[in-house]
């Protein structure tokens, strides 16, 4: 028997961004593996028109938990949405959801934030800092909390070549920006953002660094742990392989590249590209959540989920996996056929795109509008480039986490826990891994039919074939326009045409002479 699925069995779970990414497979795996746990409460919005009941009957109704629906029939008698809006003061939850969860609560994931990497510090303290704080509160006047655990990322120091499991400091106290937001009108943020985020790329990673230290600052007597995934990706073994659900990290890029889009990108092939399995990480925060309550180590443990340092890929093999698995499951009505080069310098990346990206952009708009149609293209160009931009800081760099804290744990594990709660990311094949990611794009984020393959398939010929004639009809017109101007070229034509007529003649000649 399993001992951290045991230990989550008949406890009171409180989730924030259970409706994320990472959330929905975290809740997965624990109805899963803890079909006898008592509720878990998710702190949610109504969103795009749906309410909290229809959001989570939309989650309960995906593949995703098919399984779960087997172990735990009366699964959504278990799940208690709550009203919360992190952006708020108070989270705005009323006064007798506030009460039911101070007094049942046993275990806290603090799961969500926002991940855009373009927001301003206002929205991303807000939410990345700002709401720890007040969850942390919420946390320090729960009577039954066992563990609080923080998710955060292993880029919130990526200004540093190698990090450890600590917290490192930031040169402002979050409680100082916390409160400056309060006065500060947008100009002067704006103003001030490059000054504070300093030698990281974005808001993003800034405001992790200052939510793991407003974590350690307020732990109080909590049991509190800070989980550092990576850059999460699909699925890799449970519930099922390659599952996936929003564009964040690879999986846009490999959309754009799949359909086309992306030609050329400025990486470094042979950086580490520190993907991690978004059930590995599910896995790590269950066996962190059972080892922080039970162990309740003396001080806040920091957990690298990497896979850099134990079984490292680098962004060229990734690259190339994903071209060679386009080939046997290409993605259907591809506006180009799919095909992309790493670039590394500046110089190349704006030549590649302008000729690769914005060019073919314009053209297909302008065909656009002589048949009468909304020109699209050059818009969702310019959302590619901006976006592979914000990327470009990831993919050109290798960074070392440490993982003596990761190891520690999985040491700890009984044997059957390291099968139920598998983070051993050595046993990963990444050649399989990406095969599978690709497939899980194409069938749950695309909604693309398997069926559909073979004329996919077709299309992309098609795409070839027209690929071809256009770059003979370019060479033909070219070479036409070079001898009308040029002697040389002339000369070097009617060389070309003597030495062939010749070579046919000579082949000609002896084959006469064989007979
Ligand atoms: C040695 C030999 C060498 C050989 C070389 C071989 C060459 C082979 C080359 C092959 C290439 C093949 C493919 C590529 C393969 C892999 C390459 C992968 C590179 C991946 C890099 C990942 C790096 C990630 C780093 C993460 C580090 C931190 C990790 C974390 O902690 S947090 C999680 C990460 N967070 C994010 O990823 C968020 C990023 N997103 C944003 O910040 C925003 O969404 C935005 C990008 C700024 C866009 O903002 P907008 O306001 O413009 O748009 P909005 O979000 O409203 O969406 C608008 C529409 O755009 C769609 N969209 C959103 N995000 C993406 C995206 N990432 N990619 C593409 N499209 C996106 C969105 O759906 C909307 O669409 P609509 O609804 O239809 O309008
Ligand atoms: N994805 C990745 O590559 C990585 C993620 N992480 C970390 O993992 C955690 C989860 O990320 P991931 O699942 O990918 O992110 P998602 O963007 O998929 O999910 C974010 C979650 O936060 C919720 N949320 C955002 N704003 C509010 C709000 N104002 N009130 C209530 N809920 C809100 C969202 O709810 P709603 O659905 O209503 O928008 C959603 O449930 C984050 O802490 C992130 O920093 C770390 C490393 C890498």
């Amino acid at each position: 028997m399993s001992m951290i699925a045991a230990f989550y069995g008949g406890k009171s779970i409180l989730i924030t961004g259970a409706t994320g990414f990472l959330g929905k497979v975290l809740m997965e795996k624990l109805f899963r593996t803890s079909p006898d746990l008592k509720v878990i409460y998710i702190l949610m919005r109504p969103k795009a028109g749906q309410t909290l009941q229809q959001r989570v009957f939309q989650i309960l109704n995906s593949k995703l938990f098919e399984k779960v629906k087997e172990v735990c029939p009366n699964v959504h008698e278990k799940i208690r949405a709550i009203y919360a809006d992190l952006n708020h003061s108070d989270f705005a939850i009323s006064k007798e959801d506030m009460q039911e969860l101070l007094s049942c609560t046993n275990i806290v994931f603090h799961c969500a934030a926002t991940v855009r990497f373009d927001d301003p510090l206002r929205r991303a303290v807000q939410l990345n800092v700002t709401a720890t704080q007040q969850l942390l509160l919420m946390a320090s006047q729960m009577p039954k909390l066992e563990a609080f655990i923080h998710i955060s990322t292993a880029f919130s120091n990526c200004n540093l070549k190698h990090i450890d499991e600590v917290i490192y400091p930031c040169p402002v106290e979050p409680k100082k920006i916390i409160q400056s937001m309060e006065w500060l009108d947008d100009s002067i943020i704006d103003e001030i953002t490059p000054k504070l985020i300093g030698d990281r790329p974005n808001t993003y990673t800034y405001t992790k660094a200052l939510g793991e230290m407003v974590v350690q600052q307020e732990s109080g007597n909590l049991n509190i742990a800070i989980i550092r995934p990576s850059i999460v990706g699909a699925t890799w073994q449970e519930p099922f392989p390659g599952w996936v659900d929003n564009l964040n990290g690879p999986s846009g890029l490999i959309i754009a590249a799949g359909k086309g889009f992306l030609r050329a990108i400025k990486a470094t092939p042979m950086a580490v590209a520190d993907v991690i399995p978004v059930d590995t990480v599910v896995n790590l925060t269950l066996a962190v959540g059972w080892y922080t309550a039970v162990h309740r180590p003396k001080s806040t443990l920091v957990y690298h989920c990497t896979s850099g340092n134990f079984n490292p890929c680098n962004w060229g093999k990734m690259g190339i996996q994903v071209l060679a698995t386009f080939e046997k499951i290409p993605f259907e009505r591809a506006f180009r056929r799919p095909y992309a080069d790493f670039t590394s310098n500046n110089f190349m990346t704006q030549y590649w795109n302008a000729v690769s990206h914005r060019a073919p952009a314009i053209i297909y708009d302008f065909y656009l509008r002589l048949t009468g149609r909304k020109p699209r293209m050059t818009k969702l160009m310019n959302r590619l480039l901006k976006t592979l931009s914000l990327l470009e800081y990831f993919i050109n760099r290798s960074w070392e986490w440490s993982t003596y804290n990761t190891e520690m744990l999985m040491s700890e594990l009984s044997p059957e826990d390291q099968r139920v709660f598998n983070f051993d990311v050595r046993q990963l094949n990444w050649l399989e891994y990406i095969e599978n990611y690709v497939l899980g794009i194409k069938k749950y984020l695309l909604k693309e039919d398997m069926a559909g393959i073979p004329e996919a398939k077709q299309h992309l010929k098609r795409l070839r074939n027209i690929h071809y004639l256009f770059n003979t009809a370019l060479l033909l017109i070219a070479w036409r326009l070079l001898i009308a101007r040029s002697q040389m070229a002339r000369n070097v034509w009617f060389f070309i045409v003597s030495f062939c007529y010749k070579l046919l003649s000579y082949f000609r000649a002896s084959s006469t002479l064989k007979v």
